[in-house]
């Protein structure tokens, strides 16, 4: 079964519809992107699967549990499962690399001091951090940001790790380190990956399947290395490209590493 499984999910904030209808699926292990234009509702869809936007209808399970039929206590412990990261990074200023890492920890209850120390380090050491544990947010550059964020979203060993626009505020040698880091998220741990992102030539090269969404609606939904499938958008067809050889020139090294 699908580890996520979107089901006819529409949502409004207002007289249009954001969403529209749309059902998608992502398998376990998955690197899932979604693209399309600004305001096409991406970051929207993203949000539905942790439930931080509630769909008018629809549904949308996670790991076999409908998450739009949970009372607020499961679902916080449901949350658990989905860790998330967000474009500016949203850490918290007044506390430490450490501290922001230990907080989901601490607010759960979920580990005894000597384990949550262990958790918290072992997490750093994974995003190539552990030596900056005490310093705080302000003295880090954006990519050791978002890498933080990497770690604190990793804490609880969640099975699915939500990422809206994580690379947008960095520059181009930053970003293609940081989905590296997310690549390897996914390899050594096992983590399924859902990313939203405008970086076509790198999703081309990190992601096992791609939804393209246009105007709240899912236009199609592909694997890139698959370059004989016929395509039916332009973000489709420009994706295809980032599959080939040729393409590959325009993500040089560390992803096809
Ligand atoms: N909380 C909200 N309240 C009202 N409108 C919202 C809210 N969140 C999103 N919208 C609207 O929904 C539409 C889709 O927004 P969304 O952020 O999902 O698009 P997107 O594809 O991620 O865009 P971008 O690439 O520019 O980030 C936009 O018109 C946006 O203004």
């Amino acid at each position: 079964m699908s580890l996520i499984r979107i089901d006819r999910v529409t949502k409004s904030f207002g007289p249009e519809p954001v969403l529209r209808d749309v059902s998608l699926h992502v398998e376990r292990g998955d690197i899932f992107g979604i693209v399309g234009q600004s305001g096409a509702g991406k970051s929207t869809l993203l949000r539905t699967i942790n439930l931080l936007e509630t769909p008018d209808s629809g549904s949308v399970t996670v790991a076999g549990r409908d998450l739009t039929r949970l009372s607020k206590r499961d679902l916080r412990a449901a949350r658990q499962n989905i860790g998330m990261i967000f474009q500016h990074y949203n850490l918290l200023q007044n506390l430490t690399v450490f501290d922001n890492v230990a907080f989901g920890l601490r607010l759960h209850g979920m580990l005894n001091p000597p384990r949550l120390r262990r958790r918290v380090l072992e997490c750093l050491e994974l995003v190539g951090l552990s030596a900056r544990a005490d310093d705080y947010p302000a003295r880090l550059s954006g990519g050791q940001k978002q890498r933080v964020a990497i770690a604190r979203a990793l804490a609880s060993q969640p099975e699915v790790l939500l990422c809206d626009e994580p690379t947008s505020a960095l520059d181009a040698g930053t970003t293609r380190a940081l989905l590296d880091t997310l690549r390897a998220v996914n390899a050594d741990l096992g983590v399924t990956i859902v990313i939203v992102s405008h970086e076509l030539p790198a999703l081309g090269a990190l992601c096992n399947r791609v939804t393209v969404l246009e105007n709240g609606v899912v236009a199609e939904t592909f694997a890139p290395a698959d370059t004989t499938a016929p395509r039916i958008t332009a973000l489709g067809r420009e994706l295809a490209f980032y599959g080939t050889e040729a393409g590959a020139l325009f993500h040089p090294g560390v992803l096809h590493a």
